[in-house]
């Protein structure tokens, strides 16, 4: 079997040697010539699968080892009888450790509690599930935005838009990019809608760039709109607009999923999706080939302060500000492509561990401390 695969793609050999020959791209390279007697196309978020790839070639299975589908098209896949899976999931922590984390040092820089403040998720599902999870187990008061959910589960208790927009103090979007349908999200956060946002809200986009119009999001910022933003996701990646930069206060490219864990687990489903098309077993597992933490524990012991001990094991294992500050630096050179720079930042990411990684040991601390690392999905040893 012939295997074309994006060479960012984690544990290829790994997984997938045992069905034939891969040859790997650059994601956003691979082309109509390349796929043409391939049987297998692996990919990620950069490669656009569509008629044009796919058209005379002879692939029977296309994996996509991300959660973000916005670059499939599944109706030409499914009209051409050629089998299809995404990864749903694979990297909802991450994001949500990205979110913990660009939360963790706006608190520091703001000087604020996380527990006085009401966080609206936008797009409830794996990732702003699992967000809301963790932030309802913290104690902090949240509000959802989904009309798909509202319409399935009546009587659960989801705002609309404007709703959410004014009972929140941080908003938070994870939606996937849609330009049809009854609740599409390109351009959600259009300039009208940017403008309803209150004085100090915090705006973080961890889902895709486009949700966000964001040439409006500069005209606000050129207006001097109190709004403090976060964002991962760019309209128009690789090639973000870099006037915008100066006014986003955390700006990272594109990897608020890029756990080791996340991506692995990605390259897994993929996996058995592929096993269970082509009717082989599933042999190779993730625990058996994962390699292990190089961080593995923390102690405190103490009363130690419950925002220091969290702040210290959260960076730990991922501090945003080395993603933003990265991003800045590089994009700061001079005659430098924004997407070059852009796309080496991610192909070139550091090894970055999950909280389920790290085991927090606790002597004789406060029980909100310990409840804060459970909450937080930290694993906790008290002695
Ligand atoms: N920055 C990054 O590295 C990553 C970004 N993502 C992005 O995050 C998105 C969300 O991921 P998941 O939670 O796993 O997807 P999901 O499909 O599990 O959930 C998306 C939720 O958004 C809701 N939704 C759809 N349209 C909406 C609208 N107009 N307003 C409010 N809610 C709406 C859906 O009903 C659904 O509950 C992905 O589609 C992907 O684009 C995902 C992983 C990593
Ligand atoms: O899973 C998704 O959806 C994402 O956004 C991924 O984190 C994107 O990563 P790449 O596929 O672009 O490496």
């Amino acid at each position: 079997m012939k295997i074309v695969a994006d060479e960012n793609i984690p544990l290829l050999d790994a997984f997938f040697a045992s069905f034939g020959d891969i040859i790997r791209l650059p994601g956003r390279a691979i082309a109509a010539e390349h796929v043409r007697e391939a049987d297998m196309l692996l990919v990620r978020s950069v490669t656009q699968v569509d008629a044009k790839l796919l058209q005379d070639s002879t692939v029977r299975f296309v994996g996509t080892a991300t959660i973000g589908t916005d670059h499939i098209d599944e109706q030409f896949l499914s009209e051409k009888g050629i089998g299809f899976a995404s990864a749903p999931g694979c990297n909802a922590n991450a994001v949500v450790e990205y979110v913990l984390s660009a939360l963790n040092v706006l608190a520091e820089q703001q000087d604020f509690d996380i527990r006085d403040k009401v966080v609206g998720i936008v797009g409830k599902g794996n990732v702003g599930g699992a967000l809301h999870q963790v932030l309802q187990r913290l104690g902090v008061a949240t509000c959802v935005c989904d009309p798909f959910l509202a319409e399935s589960e009546p009587q659960g208790a989801y705002l609309d838009l404007p709703t959410l927009i004014a009972e929140s103090d941080i908003i938070s979007l994870h939606t996937p990019l849609t330009d049809s349908g009854p609740h599409p999200t390109h351009h959600l956060f259009n300039e009208h809608i940017l403008r309803q946002l209150k004085p100090g809200t915090i705006l973080i986009n961890a889902g895709r760039g486009a949700v966000i119009d964001n040439e409006a999001l500069l005209k606000l910022k050129h207006d001097g709109v109190n709004i403090t933003v976060v964002l991962d996701v760019w309209e128009g990646e690789p090639a973000l607009n870099i006037e915008l930069l100066p006014y986003i206060e955390l700006a990272t490219p594109h990897i608020a999923g890029y756990s080791l864990d996340g991506k692995m687990q990605g390259t897994e489903m993929i996996y058995k999706a592929a096993c269970r098309f082509f009717g082989l077993p599933t042999r190779i597992k993730l625990p058996g080939i994962a390699p292990m933490p190089v961080m593995k524990s923390i102690s405190f012991a103490g009363n130690v302060p419950r925002q220091q001990a969290v702040s210290t094991a959260i960076r730990s294992l991922y501090d945003i500000r080395c993603d933003d500050v990265m991003l800045r630096r590089e994009l700061g050179k001079s005659e430098v492509d924004v997407g070059n720079v852009f796309d080496s930042l991610r192909k070139n990411y550091r090894e970055r561990r999950e909280f389920k990684t790290l085991k927090i040991k606790l002597k004789n601390c406060p029980g909100d401390v310990v409840h804060a690392f459970k909450a937080l999905g930290f694993k906790v040893v008290t002695h």
